[in-house]
């Protein structure tokens, strides 16, 4: 924010006059600004104000891109538009510099709360669309904040009426929606959603809904994103009614379109592997490209955790980092901190960055496992030659994965077929089992990793590319290091799809793999999860695969649980399943308390299956019929009865009494959960839609200014630092510390892309 120089009145009043005076010519500049003749190249030639070019020449933004050159004069007069662009071709800029001259033009203040909402798919980007914005906004007087779920609620609710743009994630932005009373959308005079076919997806569509219902009508949307994949019906929703199309020609995603949607200057490149040597193959390409700055995507987080175990322990001679939605926040944004930072450097990620973040410089695009779909394809090589700037990418697909190739040729993309040199290829596959011979943990990461892979083939739309029958198991478990591939069974095939509405289609392997830990895939809305199988559940975590078993002679602990994937056999006998009695287990909490009861217990009385066993081992039913000489000698029957109906009417009351208190203990523990849980919710300690423990919450304090520059203060720990991405704050010694963590060797010699792909074709011919 600009800082307040005090005036005295009169020269208030003339600054006042200036300024109107300003605004009503700037106002006349945007109605008569024609797009087709004005040709701009630069940002000062558009109709915007000084204080927003001022904050964009600081921040060298200086020439125009197409997408900016095209939508931002729709934008600045009002029009609701749809902006598609490649990756990396400046949206962000597109659609902030709007919300600052909308909002400038209208003479926002403070007082008149929210003007402007922009909603993102990811924290990470909703976190680089606030950097940016606070970056070219800084000579505004508005206020900007940023909620992407945290921890300080109150800190947010005393801030957030103040608030004139507000940059979040939807799960995050509806729970203020909700909670906070000064949070008032009445006067909202601009919505932004940025990856907005993303936004669209299933899983945001509800939430999106509910946030879109309490925004007034009469507001400008504009929708941003480098793929479109959404029905107009979707748009219409959102009511883009008058709305303007822009650049959806540059990202071609029907057949008559003659370019293909990624930007011309990334070289696509493929190699086919068997699933089996994947991870030599991505070993030996990483130790090619020990200068390069590389991201490599898996489909999973438990790939990427497995992944990032091993390589680091095998030294390939570069930085390792890795980057999942299962991590908590504070390491997601450090790494993504420091992986922006670093130039020779290689991030195992989900496609939690798939999106929308900009990363300087990436070299290397690499694709571990095929990506869903092309638009995912777009979005993760879109990491690399950004703005212009060269890169490159690789897709690594199976034999059977070929006809993905076909799903990219029909969207114009055609990348180039590579073969591995033999001579480069190394096998890690000796490494790997030893690695995982020495440290159960890592065994146990590669069972996982295994269980996710299998799991997110086998959930794929695809069902063309994603063969799921022809899965070479035995082999690609072996190639982690396994002894062989462990058991796993997929049922409920109704809550995949069920699992597929609620969370939007590219978040399904994330939904997935947190599908419970024996390795199935259940019917969460039928299935009934009583205690025990939880209990079977949380025990199963530890056993190892029979196959581990048999190699390290270990003993498995014998389970109960039939569905367990990981089950050890029997090694000295075969039961005959038919042969066994059938079990089964209360299947409800109501039926579990029923078989428990005492009282209940009591009232099965007389029942000669239970029996009781003597001195001597002989057994007899707990009710057994007494001789009738012994029972004369005991006295008279009527007094007899009565005496043994006290006895039993005292030991059922005292049953009744232990119940009654067993019961009134679990009501009181209930309650008290309940309360502790509406305690901490309170505190903002509940989860959102975004999923993961720990949240941060930056919100601005009514100055942009003052948000930037909090980070380094001593509420940090409140408020995680907000430092630009691409400041090289770190010194000297944290960058060491890092490669001792990782126990691997950065090497410094920068090089040019030149270098990089010299060495490239050492490995690849
Ligand atoms: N006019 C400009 N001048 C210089 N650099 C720019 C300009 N516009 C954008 N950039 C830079 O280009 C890079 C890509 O911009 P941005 O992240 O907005 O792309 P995008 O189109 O949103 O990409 P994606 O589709 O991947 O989200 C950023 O580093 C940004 O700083």
């Amino acid at each position: 924010m600009a800082r307040k120089i005090k005036l005295n009145t009169v020269q208030r009043k003339e600054a006042r006059k200036r300024e109107e005076n300003y605004l009503k010519d700037l106002e006349t500049r945007v109605e008569e600004y024609d797009p087709k003749t004005a040709n701009a190249k630069f940002f000062k030639d558009l109709p915007i104000s000084s204080h927003t070019l001022k904050g964009l020449s600081e921040a060298a933004f200086i020439k125009l891109t197409d997408i900016q050159r095209e939508s931002i004069p729709l934008s600045l007069k009002g029009y609701d538009v749809m902006g598609a662009a490649k990756t990396g071709s400046g949206k962000t800029l597109a659609f902030l510099i709007p919300i600052l001259e909308k909002l400038y033009r209208e003479r926002w203040t403070e007082f008149d709360g929210l003007g402007a909402l922009v909603i993102s798919p990811t924290r990470e980007l909703a976190m680089q669309i606030y950097e940016v914005l606070t970056k070219i906004g800084t000579h505004t007087s508005l206020s900007a904040g940023l909620v992407i779920g945290g921890k300080d609620v109150k800190f947010e609710l005393d801030r957030i009426s103040r608030i004139n743009i507000l940059v979040g994630t939807p799960g995050r932005i509806l729970q203020h929606m909700d909670q906070a009373i000064g949070l008032n959308m009445s006067n909202l005079q601009m919505l932004v959603l940025d990856e907005a076919d993303r936004c669209l997806d299933m899983g945001f569509k509800k939430t999106l809904d509910s946030i879109i219902g309490n925004l007034p009508p009469s507001r400008q949307t504009l929708l941003f994103s480098a793929t479109q994949s959404n029905s107009l019906s979707d748009l219409a929703r959102l009511s883009l009614t008058n709305y303007k199309s822009v650049g959806t020609k540059d990202v071609a995603t029907t057949k008559g379109e003659t370019e293909p949607a990624t930007p011309k200057t990334l070289q696509q490149s493929y190699v086919i592997s068997e699933l089996a040597d994947k991870l030599d193959v991505l070993f030996s390409f990483i130790k090619s490209h020990l200068k390069a700055k590389i991201i490599v995507f898996m489909s999973s987080s438990k790939q990427v955790h497995f992944a990032y175990e091993t390589f680091r322990k095998m030294q390939p001679g570069i930085s390792l980092m890795h980057l999942h939605g299962r991590q908590k926040q504070r390491a997601r944004t450090e790494t993504l901190d420091k992986f922006s930072r670093a130039q020779q450097v290689c991030l195992f990620a989900t496609d939690v960055v798939a999106r929308g973040i900009d990363f300087p410089a990436v070299d290397w695009v690499l694709q571990l496992d095929c990506p869903e779909d092309v638009d995912t394809y777009i979005h993760r090589v879109g990491r690399s030659a950004r703005y212009g700037k060269k890169g490159r990418s690789l897709i690594i697909l199976t034999p059977q994965e070929e006809m993905f190739l076909e799903r990219l040729k029909a969207k114009k993309i055609e990348p180039e077929k590579l073969t591995i040199k033999q001579a480069k290829k190394k096998s890690i596959k000796p490494q790997l089992q030893s690695l995982l011979f020495q440290d159960p943990e890592l065994k146990y990461l590669a069972q996982k990793a295994f269980i996710s892979y299998v799991k997110s083939i086998y959930i794929q739309k695809d069902k063309e590319v994603f063969q799921f029958d022809k899965l070479p198991t035995e082999e690609y478990a072996m190639s982690l290091g396994l002894p062989g591939a462990p058991k796993i069974k997929i049922k409920g095939m109704k809550s995949i799809e069920r699992s597929k509405e609620l969370k939007n289609s590219s978040r399904k392997l994330q939904a997935l793999s947190k599908a419970d830990n024996d390795g199935e895939i259940r019917d969460q809305t039928k299935e009934v999860r009583t205690k025990y199988d939880k209990m079977f559940g949380r025990k199963n975590q530890t056993v190892l695969s029979e196959h581990y078993m048999n190699v390290t002679g270990q003993q498995a602990a014998p389970s109960d649980d039939e569905d367990d994937f990981m089950t050890v056999k029997r090694k000295d006998h075969v039961l005959n399943e038919d042969e066994l009695p059938e079990l089964s287990l209360p299947s409800s909490n109501r039926a579990q308390r029923k078989a428990l009861s005492k009282k209940a217990s009591l009232s099965t009385k007389g029942n000669a299956s239970k029996t009781v066993f003597d001195d001597e081992g002989v057994a007899h039913p707990v009710y057994e019929l007494e001789g009738e000489e012994d029972f004369i000698k005991k006295g008279d029957a009527e007094t007899q009865k009565k005496a043994y109906l006290e006895k039993e009417s005292e030991f059922m009351n005292n049953a009744d009494s232990a119940d009654k208190a067993l019961a009134k203990e679990k009501r009181q523990e209930k309650k008290r959960k309940r309360l502790e849980a509406m305690r901490r919710e309170e505190e903002g300690q509940y989860s959102d839609d975004e999923e993961d423990d720990e949240r941060q919450v930056y919100l601005g304090t009514g100055n942009l200014s003052d948000d930037m520059h909090d980070s380094d203060e001593s509420d940090a720990e409140e408020r995680p630092s907000k430092r630009g991405r691409f400041t090289n704050t770190s010194s000297d010694s944290e960058s060491d510390s890092e490669d001792d963590k990782y126990g691997v060797t950065e090497l410094e010699e920068p090089q040019t892309l030149e270098d990089l792909e010299s060495l490239t074709s050492r490995l690849l011919q």
